[in-house]
């Protein structure tokens, strides 16, 4: 399939970060003739340059750096009415706050768009079609960021629920995990479509709860990116979750990947966040003491399996 441009924007874009989402996601933006600068940490280059005059900046760095990135932005000059998107997929493992969040507290006077969607970075790479969600409270912010990347090989859509938009990209990447075991086990297409339709419960009852709406969660963002990452090896989530499965360590599969797994991260804080808030949480469990060496895949399974009987639909928000 050709890529054509879907217009002709000229809102000046900046993406911070050259890794596989942030140079994926400029090449869709120029796929829409969208003018767009990046920079990347690991290069040393100057910031203030590439981020003084942009109208949109999206940060797609990985979630360790959110929290330092933005406090360095603010010390910068910016547009006056910037919008800030980001595509990071995780939580911060100080604040348990997710990235959205620390943007939107970071510059509480500008918009904050949160972009997100079952969107493999590897498929994107090769021109495949795929859809995206933006989503801010500010429909038009979100507006003016879906005419950046639209083009007949990348649909996006709004939505006004940023939170829940970023809780399900988040959360599922721990789901992806747990899929990757199950897979690695060969434990077969029921187990893993079961394991993959009570995870949505799961990340709903956590989503719903941490601020997002449940209908969120049925759509691209949340069931859409699910799917993708649950079912697709080139998920590095997945990956790790396999890796486990074989009885590699959990530090070898992370070198191996050489590139960002952040539901190994989102898994820790997400098991902080569920103990305090008292939310049930039992395949987000069975990852945590997989990935801490407290168990075995087998005996994960197991613990997963023989859980007190209960109705399909008692727990859903
Ligand atoms: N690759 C994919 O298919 C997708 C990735 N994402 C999310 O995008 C984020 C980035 O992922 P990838 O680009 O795939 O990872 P990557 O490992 O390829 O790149 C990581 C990027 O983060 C930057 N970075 C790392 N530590 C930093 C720090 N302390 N300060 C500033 N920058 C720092 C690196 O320089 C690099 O640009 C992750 O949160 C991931 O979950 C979201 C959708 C798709
Ligand atoms: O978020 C993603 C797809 O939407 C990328 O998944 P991985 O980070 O597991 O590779």
């Amino acid at each position: 399939m050709t890529p054509t441009p879907s217009s002709q924007p000229s809102t000046t874009l900046t993406i911070l970060g050259r890794g596989a989402w942030g140079t994926a996601l400029a090449n869709l933006a120029r796929i829409n003739n969208t003018p767009v600068q990046t920079w990347s940490y690991r290069s040393g280059d100057p910031l203030e340059p590439v981020v003084s005059n942009a109208k949109v900046i999206l940060s797609a760095i990985s979630m360790k750096g959110v929290a330092e990135l933005a406090t360095r932005l603010k010390t910068l000059p910016l547009e006056s009415d910037v919008i800030f998107v980001t595509a990071t997929k995780g939580l911060d493992p100080a604040t348990k706050r997710t990235p959205s969040q620390i943007w939107q507290t970071t510059f509480p006077n500008h918009p904050v768009a949160v972009l997100s969607g079952p969107n493999l970075s590897k498929e994107i790479d090769l021109g495949l079609p795929a859809a995206t969600v933006i989503a801010s409270e500010d429909l038009a912010a979100a507006e003016t960021v879906q005419e950046l990347f639209s083009s007949d090989t990348f649909r996006v859509y709004t939505n006004t629920d940023p939170l829940g938009t970023e809780l399900g990209g988040t959360l599922k990447n721990v789901m992806a995990i747990a899929v990757g075991v199950c897979d690695g086990l060969k434990l077969g297409t029921n187990a893993r479509s079961a394991l993959v339709t009570r995870a949505l419960p799961e990340v709903m009852r956590i989503g719903t709860l941490l601020g997002g709406q449940a209908e969120t969660f049925y759509g691209l963002s949340g069931l859409g990116d699910m799917l993708a990452t649950c079912t697709s090896p080139l998920s590095r989530n997945y990956q790790v979750g396999y890796g486990l499965a074989q009885g590699k360590a959990l530090d070898d599969i992370l070198e191996e990947l050489g590139s960002t797994a952040e539901g190994v991260n989102t898994t820790y804080v997400l098991i902080d966040r569920v103990y305090d808030e008292g939310i049930s949480a039992p395949i987000a469990w069975q990852v945590y003491r997989l990935l801490k060496g407290k168990i075995t895949p087998q005996e994960a399974v197991a613990a997963l399996m023989e859980r007190e009987l209960k109705p399909e639909y008692c727990d859903l928000p």
